[in-house]
């Protein structure tokens, strides 16, 4: 291991997640550590596209465990879909002699990263990094588990001022696409109801759920809604829900985007910095096209292909827990 690879990318894309920083700082200590140059480029796609990178040393990425958001920054980068753009991409990343691109990022980054390794055979390593959680091959991606940490906390805020008022709450997470956010916060904060999008729930069981919880007794009731929430977004929710319970006090609040930053948990900066050796370890064996994970405990690769192809299901265990403490 190690005696071929001499310089390798690393950047971040999509949007960012706290622990992103822990994961290019233990990517650049791991290629130190093995005498390989590393160069960060900068707001992810753009950046190759327009050759807006630097070299990393060890020095370069101190004291930035601890922080959240991304050195590197990140983009969403239109350009990269085009074939025109990822052949800039390439050509950048051949002058600089780069042999493997390390992307931190989503699965639209991911995508982005398999066309690119397929087209012009650029060796590419996935590191899933986004608070979403919505990435198959993995227990947990980067950001995560702070922002489950960050939106607890808000929602006990919010559950201080609601009991005293008697008030009920619909809460809005984000999840563009999925409900991993609003489920674990959910059962943390004591939800009467989780709204997800991978869950068809009907507007009669959430009236049904409140009215009971009134009548055992309940000084305050939380509706967590995922962003992607398929019957509507909490305002919506909350406006419906009035027509059926007008005498019910309600509120709504949207987390937005607090809920992406902050310093990240010690669980995500550890989970980044084995996520970090294992991306370059994986170049350094001539592997190409796979995403670093980890599942049960343990550190573990998928195909880029299923990551991005394959839906991670949510857990109906945790679904029926929720149901039962609820009450
Ligand atoms: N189909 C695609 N082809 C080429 N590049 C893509 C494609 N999809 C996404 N990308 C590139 O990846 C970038 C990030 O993708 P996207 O905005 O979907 O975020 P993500 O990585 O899924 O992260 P998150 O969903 O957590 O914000 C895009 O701006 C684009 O540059
Ligand atoms: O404001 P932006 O960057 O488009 O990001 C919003 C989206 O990013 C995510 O947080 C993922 O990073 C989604 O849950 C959300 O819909
Ligand atoms: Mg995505």
């Amino acid at each position: 291991m190690g005696k071929s690879l001499k310089h390798i990318g690393v950047l971040t894309s999509g949007g960012d997640a706290p622990g992103m920083n822990a994961a290019i700082r233990s990517v650049v200590r791991t290629c130190t550590h093995h005498g390989i140059e590393v160069t960060g480029f900068y707001e992810g796609y753009q950046g190759v596209i327009d050759d807006n990178a630097e070299t990393l040393d060890a020095r370069a990425v101190a004291h930035i465990i601890n922080r959240g958001g991304t050195m590197l920054r990140s983009a969403r980068c239109a350009e990269f879909r085009t074939r025109e753009g990822r052949q800039k991409a390439y050509d950048n990343l051949k002058k600089r002699g780069i042999e493997g691109l390390v992307v931190i990022g989503g699965d639209g980054s991911f995508t982005g990263a398999s066309l690119l390794s397929d087209e012009f055979d650029i060796p590419v390593i996935g590191i899933p990094g986004t608070i979403d959680n919505d990435i198959y091959g993995t227990d947990f991606t980067i950001g995560f588990d702070t922002a489950l940490n960050t939106v607890v906390d808000a929602v006990d805020r919010i559950r201080d001022t609601a009991t005293s008022h008697n008030r009920l709450f619909f809460i809005e997470v984000m999840g563009r696409d999925s409900g991993f956010i609003a489920l674990n916060a959910g059962i943390a904060v004591g939800a009467t109801n989780i709204l997800i999008p991978e869950e068809s729930t009907e507007l009669d069981e959430v009236i049904t759920k409140l009215k009971t919880g009134r009548e055992n007794g309940k000084t305050s009731s939380i509706v967590l809604v995922a962003e992607g929430e398929k019957m509507g977004d909490a305002l919506f929710m909350a406006e419906e829900t009035k027509k059926h319970l007008p005498d019910y006090d309600i509120r709504v609040s949207v987390l937005g985007h607090m809920q992406r930053g902050g310093n990240p948990t010690c669980a995500d900066r550890v989970l980044a910095t084995r996520l970090g050796v294992a991306a370059v370890e994986q170049l350094m064996a001539g592997h190409s096209s796979v995403m670093c994970g980890v599942r049960n405990g343990s550190v573990c690769t998928v195909s880029i292909h299923d990551a991005i192809s394959r839906k991670p299901g949510i857990d109906r265990n945790l679904m029926h827990i929720a149901e039962i403490v609820s009450l």
